[in-house]
């Protein structure tokens, strides 16, 4: 189960309701991702001086950086509902038909996982982003008639982990592209102080930074491991948190310094242990985690890559001699003779996504 760290995603319900509450509303309050802010800001201005929906926006980017919370932004700024669903939701086309058959002009429809809907369903999207129009298949076999169905006109917001997943028709259709970045730690600060005000905790500068550090780009594990060090804090009678009280109850909670928790470790500690280091398809790492590929590949690779500890190559992923050094491990001198040249996808390439799709 990815439940069990502080950085996969918990499902916990107590959790749910925070991260609502710490949700910026607004774009201003939208720390970070500046160009994608100021970009989106642009396309929503437009359409505003327009009187139009504003045009289909993608939004990608691992896990917890903000997808979501964008496009709640988005229904907000242009002042419009906001309909949620996903694409494990959809899984015929007629669950689509009826989503899209009821929304009203101007409607924000987000699609969270949108690389996950059915075949069918996406070939129906495909018309009703580009015409409004959805064709609806009425009967079966050689009596089947389709009964063409206008829509009002709406936006599409879609969400997703993988970019790279998507058929090409379905990214083309989108007219804005936002892809999220990790934040840097100045950025995680900033998210830190505000969750704190609303939490009403007292943290220090110190303090704030301690615990940013170890958030892993993430505001969603930032704000998670805020929690943490609240409860820590309370426990132990802790009025002012400084470095050393968040540090202390982050290693508590088996987050290090790196930002690196169990999952990211044990990552690691397979690919050294079991595979000397790699090169190893992911559905084999997964096993040997005991986790879902996807769950390693969106929840654990990108900051492993990031961080410069795992490498994607063709033939597999591969441990750096960082990782080794990082578990307080010797990479052998073999291993490091035959670790592949340029085998990162690291910061600013973010291709990465699609490196890893052909041996899974
Ligand atoms: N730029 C930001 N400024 C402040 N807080 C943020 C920002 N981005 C995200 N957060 C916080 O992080 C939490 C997670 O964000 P969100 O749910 O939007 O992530 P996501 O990209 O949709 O993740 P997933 O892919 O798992 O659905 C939110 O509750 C919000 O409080
Ligand atoms: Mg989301």
């Amino acid at each position: 189960m990815p439940g069990d760290g502080l950085v996969a995603p918990t499902g916990d319900p107590d959790d749910k309701a925070i991260e609502a509450a710490l949700r910026p509303k607004n774009l201003d309050d939208f720390v970070g991702q500046k160009r994608v802010r100021e970009q989106l800001s642009l396309v929503l201005e437009a359409s505003r001086l327009r009187g139009r929906s504003a045009d289909h926006v993608l939004l990608s980017g691992p896990p917890g950086l903000g997808k979501t919370t964008l496009s709640m932004i988005i229904a907000a700024e242009m002042n419009a509902p906001l309909r949620i669903s996903s694409g494990p939701a959809i899984q015929h086309a007629g669950d689509l038909a009826a989503i899209l058959s009821s929304l009203t002009e101007g409607e924000v429809l987000f699609l969270d996982e949108i690389h996950r809907m059915s075949r069918p369903a996406e070939e129906m999207l495909y018309m009703a982003m580009e015409d409004f129009r959805v064709d609806i298949i009425v009967g079966k076999g050689a009596g089947a008639t389709a009964i063409p169905l206008d829509l009002p006109p709406f936006t599409l917001v879609g969400a997703t982990t993988r970019a790279g997943l998507l058929p090409g028709p379905l990214r083309d259709r989108f007219g804005f592209t936002g892809h999220l970045e990790f934040y840097s730690t100045d950025e995680l600060e900033l998210v830190l102080r505000r969750s704190a005000m609303l939490m009403d905790m007292k943290v220090n500068s110190a303090g704030f930074a301690e615990v940013a550090g170890r958030s892993r780009g993430t505001p969603r594990i930032a704000n998670r491991l805020l929690r943490r060090v609240r409860d820590w804090a309370l426990v132990h009678g802790v009025d002012q948190i400084d470095a050393r009280t968040a540090g202390a109850a982050l290693d508590m909670y088996e987050v290090d310094a790196r930002g690196l928790d169990r999952l990211d470790r044990s990552v690691l500690r397979a690919l050294v242990t079991k595979f000397n280091g790699g090169p190893v398809g992911l559905s084999t790492l997964a096993i040997a985690v005991g986790e879902e590929p996807e769950t390693v590949e969106t929840v654990a690779e990108p900051y492993l890559v990031r961080e410069g500890l795992l490498g994607r190559t063709p033939r597999g992923r591969v441990a750096t001699r960082a990782a080794w050094e990082h578990l307080g491990l010797e990479m052998p001198e073999n291993v490091a003779a035959n670790l592949p040249e340029n085998m990162f996808s690291g910061p600013g390439t973010n291709t990465s996504a699609e490196a890893g799709a052909e041996e899974s």
